[in-house]
């Protein structure tokens, strides 16, 4: 397998590497595979001990040099805020799905997404805090493409039927309005066929120490 990687450098500046991966990328969607191999795995005892010995030398190969830094946060050319770190649509994120969302010409923010059996909370459902979490995202993106980017202020949900993992699902947001730092927006997770699966409305607000350019300081 070739795989041809972004430039050495590239991934400070997710932009200067186009759509060809980092090297950093690559490892992180590795871990997700080594995490849901964890959680499926039915190997023996005495091979999950030394399994467990090698990753644990591997994450002193990681520590060996850290970051003294975050992620840098920055704006697709559709205004979408990208953060590698982001821990709902971060590339250098583990833990995020990752979650990748485009603006449609009507300005909603949509993102195919499929969960997967780690985000199980009720037996063969996805736990109701996860897709929370995606619609938190959804929500901030649609209404920081409108201009009003914040912090959540409020964020109401309806679950009305069960999220299933491992089957296509669709997350779409709209703006609503804004009135002062204060704009609102809502949302759902569907099935493909458009029917709603978990419905959101939620309050941004942006803070008044970005407002005061002070942004990522906090
Ligand atoms: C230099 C410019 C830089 C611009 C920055 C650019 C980009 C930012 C990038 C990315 C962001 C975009 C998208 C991200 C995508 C997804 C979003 C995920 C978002 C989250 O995952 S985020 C984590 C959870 N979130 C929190 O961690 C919030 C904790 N909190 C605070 O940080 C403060 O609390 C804050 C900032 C909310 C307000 O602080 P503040 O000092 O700026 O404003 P203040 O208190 O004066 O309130 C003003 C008016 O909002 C009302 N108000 C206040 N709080 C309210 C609430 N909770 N519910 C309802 N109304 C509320 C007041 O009642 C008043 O209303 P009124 O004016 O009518 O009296």
């Amino acid at each position: 397998m070739t795989i041809e990687l972004a430039s050495a450098g590239d991934t400070e500046d997710p932009a200067a590497a186009g759509d060809r991966p980092s090297a950093l990328d690559l490892l992180t969607q590795q871990v997700r595979d080594l995490v849901d191999a964890v959680v499926l795995t039915g190997v023996p005892q005495d091979e999950l001990v030394e399994i467990t010995a090698e990753l644990a030398a591997l994450t002193d190969r990681l520590r060996a040099l850290r970051r003294t830094s975050r992620h840098p946060l920055a704006f697709d050319p559709e205004g979408v805020p990208r953060h590698a770190g982001n821990a709902v649509t971060g590339s250098a994120n583990p833990y995020a799905l990752p979650l990748v969302s485009r603006v449609t010409s009507d300005g909603t923010i949509r993102a195919e997404l499929s969960f997967r059996q780690i985000h199980e909370g009720p037996p063969t459902s996805v736990h109701g805090g996860v897709s929370a979490m995606v619609l938190d995202q959804v929500l901030g993106q649609a209404v920081a493409v409108a201009g009003g980017a914040g912090m959540t202020g409020t964020l109401t949900l309806r679950y009305v039927r069960r999220v299933p993992y491992g089957e296509p699902l669709v997350a779409t947001a709209e703006y609503l309005r804004t009135e002062g730092r204060k704009s609102w927006a809502e949302g759902r997770i569907a099935l493909p066929d458009g029917t709603p699966l978990v419905e959101a409305t939620g309050l941004f607000i942006t803070p008044r120490l970005w407002t005061e350019g002070t942004a990522g300081s906090q």
